[in-house]
């Protein structure tokens, strides 16, 4: 989500930031000067110098004046703002697309096993997903723009697993979404689950699938071979 709530960055700024990566800013160094940066907010030239000032103060953009006006680049976390903006407009319109999520095969911590075979999560895995799950979670590390689009499957419909308790403790509950997952050999897998456990070790730049079969002897799958996993609904 959006960075705005805990910098000095605000709208104002973003807005100067998005219009110098439409000027190139993303690519290298772009060339401007404050008035024309100014005509095009429709501000005047302390605004716009003001709104560079905040945008480089908080690491967004690497400025280097010259006599004739300045040369900008934006920053890694400049680009990471613009894209967090643009995930929100990628839910906000694209309510009922798959999200593609790639990354490369990993192992775990061996615990989805141990999970996945559990009878409270499994007798719903049966009922909502219309199958018993080969004990385990297939691990796929996402790569770094994957981890950002995660956040757009929150438009998507997630199939819900509630939580339950035993005698000795409590079980939390996970949410599912269908998924297809394509090798880099173009095999695809239909018919599988990604799922996210409310309580889990692991960050979310892990992403996990359950499928009824062992993917890795379906897919002739290794830790480091590459997978796209679309999210969401079959077509
Ligand atoms: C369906 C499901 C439910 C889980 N519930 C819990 C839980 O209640 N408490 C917990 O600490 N971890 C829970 N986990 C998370 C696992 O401990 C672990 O973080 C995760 O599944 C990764 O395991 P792996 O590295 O072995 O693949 C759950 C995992 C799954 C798949
Ligand atoms: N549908 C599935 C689920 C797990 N697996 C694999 O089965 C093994 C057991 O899963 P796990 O979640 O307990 O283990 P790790 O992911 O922690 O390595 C792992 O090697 C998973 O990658 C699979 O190939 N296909
Ligand atoms: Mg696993």
């Amino acid at each position: 989500m959006s960075v705005l709530a805990e910098s000095a960055v605000g709208h104002d700024e973003l807005a100067v930031l998005k219009l110098l990566a439409l000027e190139g800013g993303l690519e290298g160094d772009v060339k401007i000067s404050c008035s024309h940066l100014a005509e095009r907010l429709d501000a005047s030239n302390q605004t716009a110098s003001r709104r560079l000032q905040r945008l480089e103060s908080a690491d967004l953009l690497e400025r280097d004046t010259v006599s004739d006006g300045q040369w900008v680049a934006i920053t890694d976390d400049g680009e990471h703002t613009l894209h967090a903006e643009y995930e929100d407009y990628r839910r906000i319109f694209e309510t009922d697309s798959q999200v593609e999520l790639e990354g490369t095969v990993t192992s775990g911590m061996g615990e989805g096993r141990h999970y996945i075979s559990l009878s409270g999560y499994k007798r719903q895995f049966e009922e909502r997903l219309g199958y018993e799950p080969f004990p385990g979670t297939l691990n796929v590390d996402l790569r770094d723009d994957s981890v950002r689009r995660r956040s757009a499957m929150a438009s998507l419909e997630p199939v819900p697993i509630d939580g339950w308790e035993s005698d000795e403790r409590t079980y939390g509950p996970a949410v599912c979404y269908p998924a297809t997952i394509e090798t880099a050999d173009g095999e695809v897998y239909d018919g599988a689950y990604t799922i996210a456990p409310e309580r889990t070790h692991h960050d979310d730049d892990q992403l996990e699938v359950i499928a009824p079969a062992k993917l890795r002897e379906e897919l002739a799958l290794e830790d480091g071979d590459h997978v796209t996993v679309s999210v969401g609904d079959r077509e």
